[in-house]
């Protein structure tokens, strides 16, 4: 899932972000000082990843490793997800977010340590020289006590049923409609996430089935999202960001201008056009450090610079909380030394800084830290 970042001050040479907590910054390159890099995002036909034919889907995980290589972000189409599930769940996004306030902050995202339930407006604030990200969102993920998740996990230890819930949900009957709209769609991204593992285990010359046993459980999120138009010009909808996940699957609504952007190598906001019906794929952190840094986790925000209201889904996939990763064997340098992550540590640990960019929540390491 997303995020951390902050800083996003632009002068004429540099643009300021943060990376993983990191603060970064890339010059602007013009004229014979820029580089080759993306200036649009590549649409890769996913048919293929439904083909019982090994070959077909080694070939669609070859454009989707060249992909992931050169940009770290490009459009999956015909992915196989009904169409009308993405139209109804927007639907439903619709409908929630104009819900009056008070049944909205029932689950109010910081009365949860995982932050899940309904995020308001502006408490985000990815970027401090902004008043806050203008945007609001509910984010649901794994959660073993809701009973619509047991159905898509066969393999999973019995004794996770019994962890504390962590998803909030409304209860008002006003609101009844939005958990079984956001379980359609998630059990939809689910299944074609476990599917595009496949492709990305292919994409890294490994077995097909290589992530299988470390994502029996996985890690997931839907967060729901609604951006207003801006306001002011020194609005973001979410400020620079990368990502904290394996991947991200994003749907956006259809607005006449691009609201998402994604920063290329000359330090220029890519913008990502809506494309009816596509998902719009990218690598996270995660992912990145998985392949030792030969996948890129690229740096992106939104702006909603239109008139239209601007609605988004994104799908963040990480492995089990239990499992332990490092990178993989091939990817590895001679004579460097790589340490092992367990998955729900490190997510932890970023979701902690997240934390600290939201108005008013004091974190796990704030408390440590006296006087902070
Ligand atoms: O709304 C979008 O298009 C993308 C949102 C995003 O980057 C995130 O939630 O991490
Ligand atoms: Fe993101």
């Amino acid at each position: 899932m997303s995020t951390t970042t902050t800083t996003q001050t632009e002068t004429e040479n540099w643009v300021h972000y943060h990376d993983g907590g990191i603060p970064g910054r890339r010059q602007v390159l013009k004229g014979t000082a820029a580089k080759e890099t993306f200036t649009a995002l590549p649409k890769i036909d996913f048919r293929r990843i439904y083909s019982d034919k090994l070959e077909d889907r080694k070939e669609l995980a070859k454009e989707v490793g060249a992909a992931c290589q050169d940009i770290g972000f490009f459009y999956a189409v015909n992915h196989g997800v009904d169409d009308d599930v993405l139209e109804d769940t927007f639907d439903a996004l619709k409908e929630y977010f104009a819900l009056p306030k008070d049944v909205k902050m029932e689950t109010h995202n910081q009365k949860t340590e995982k932050f899940r339930g309904y995020e308001a407006f502006l408490e985000g604030k990815l970027d401090p020289s902004t008043r806050g990200d203008l945007k609001e969102g509910f984010l649901m993920g794994e959660d073993f006590t809701d009973p619509e998740q047991l159905q898509l996990l066969p393999n999973f230890p019995p004794s996770l049923t019994h962890q504390k819930p962590r998803n909030q949900w409304p209860t008002h009957s006003s609101a009844l409609f939005w958990r079984p709209a956001i379980y359609r769609y998630y059990t939809s991204m689910f299944a074609f996430s476990k599917r595009m593992l496949h492709i990305f285990a292919l994409a890294l010359d490994l077995p097909e089935t290589y992530f299988d046993n470390i994502t029996t459980h996985p890690m997931t999120n839907v967060r729901a999202v609604h951006y207003p138009p801006q306001e002011q010009q020194s609005d973001v909808g979410i400020g620079a960001h990368t990502d904290f996940c394996w991947f991200t699957l994003v749907c956006q609504s259809k607005t006449a201008y691009p609201a998402l952007e994604v920063l290329n190598a000359n330090g220029l906001w890519v913008p990502v056009h809506p494309e009816p019906n596509a998902f719009v794929v990218n690598v996270a952190d995660f992912l990145k450090l998985v392949t030792g840094g030969t996948w890129q986790s690229t740096v992106h925000r939104v702006r909603n610079i239109g008139r239209e209201e601007r609605y988004s889904m994104p799908f963040f996939f990480s492995p089990n909380e239990d499992a332990k990763v490092s990178v993989v064997e091939h990817l590895r340098r001679k004579g460097e030394e790589y340490e092992e992550f367990v998955v729900g540590e490190y997510f932890q640990k970023r979701l902690d800084i997240d934390r600290t960019t939201h108005m008013g929540v004091e974190t796990r390491a704030e408390k440590k830290k006296p006087g902070y």
